[in-house]
């Protein structure tokens, strides 16, 4: 694939070991239509952050490329991203608070989901060490993982009317699947996920996240 190669030049591109600055960093998670990226703009605005996403914009012209390949490729495309995100942050923490719009733990709990058939019960147990963050990727300061019954997240996506993944298609018809990723988002370690209820009004939702910073990230200024 000429798009893997392109891909792969930006990732030798990044330095191997990225040191990150003294503001905090941190990620919103969630299923889609949970709210993120409408938190994650809320609270960038709040903070005067800086607001990035993954995969990053470096390589979203590829992104549908490695979409349409076998699950194996389409995951090590996200997995990478993680790791050229990784270095924006890096470079924007020694700036300004950061928020990052998905990072490892939605690669991670969707992947685990895919691979895992059949039922929940069949995930692997919690502390395997498929819930453990990688050991090499900078790690975030706070997760926040946003929360909205399955009725709720149906409504915001008919709502918005945009175009789906098959993977988010598989999570509306497929309500094992759904419970699946939430179960590994519950799962992941070090650091584990806060969970905020995203069914409120937004500026509900942006305060309780917004709370949650303060009580958690003392180095904000
Ligand atoms: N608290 C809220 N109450 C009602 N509607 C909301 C709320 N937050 C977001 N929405 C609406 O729900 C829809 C999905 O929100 P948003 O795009 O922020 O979700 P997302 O998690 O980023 O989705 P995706 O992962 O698919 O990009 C949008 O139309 C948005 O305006
Ligand atoms: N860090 C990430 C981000 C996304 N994915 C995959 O993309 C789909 C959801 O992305 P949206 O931009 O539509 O929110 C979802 O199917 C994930 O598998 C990922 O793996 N890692």
């Amino acid at each position: 694939m000429p798009e893997a190669r392109a891909v792969l030049e930006l990732v030798d591109q990044c330095p191997r070991q990225v040191l990150r600055g003294a503001f905090p960093v941190i990620v919103i998670e969630g299923l889609d239509a949970t709210g993120k990226t409408t938190v994650t703009q809320a609270v960038a605005g709040a903070l005067q952050a800086a607001l990035l996403k993954s995969p990053p914009a470096c390589i979203s012209q590829w992104r549908q490329a490695f979409d349409d390949e076998p699950a194996i490729i389409r995951r090590a495309f996200y997995s990478l991203g993680n790791y050229i995100v990784a270095s924006e942050i890096a470079q924007a923490s020694a700036r300004s608070p950061v928020v990052v719009d998905r990072y490892w733990h939605s690669t991670a709990a969707y992947a685990i989901a895919t691979e895992v058939s059949g039922a929940v019960q069949h995930l692997p147990p919690a502390h395997h060490p498929v819930y453990q963050w990688p050991k090499d990727l900078l790690k975030p300061d706070l997760v926040v993982l946003l929360t909205v019954s399955p009725e709720e997240r149906l409504r915001r996506i008919r709502g918005r009317g945009l175009e789906r993944t098959s993977e988010e298609e598989e999570l509306e018809a497929n309500s094992v699947f759904r419970q699946k990723v939430e179960v590994s988002y519950a799962w992941m370690e070090s650091p584990g996920c806060h969970v905020v209820d995203a069914s409120p009004s937004r500026e509900r939702v942006l305060q309780a996240v917004l709370s949650l910073i303060r009580d958690r990230c003392p180095q904000l200024p």
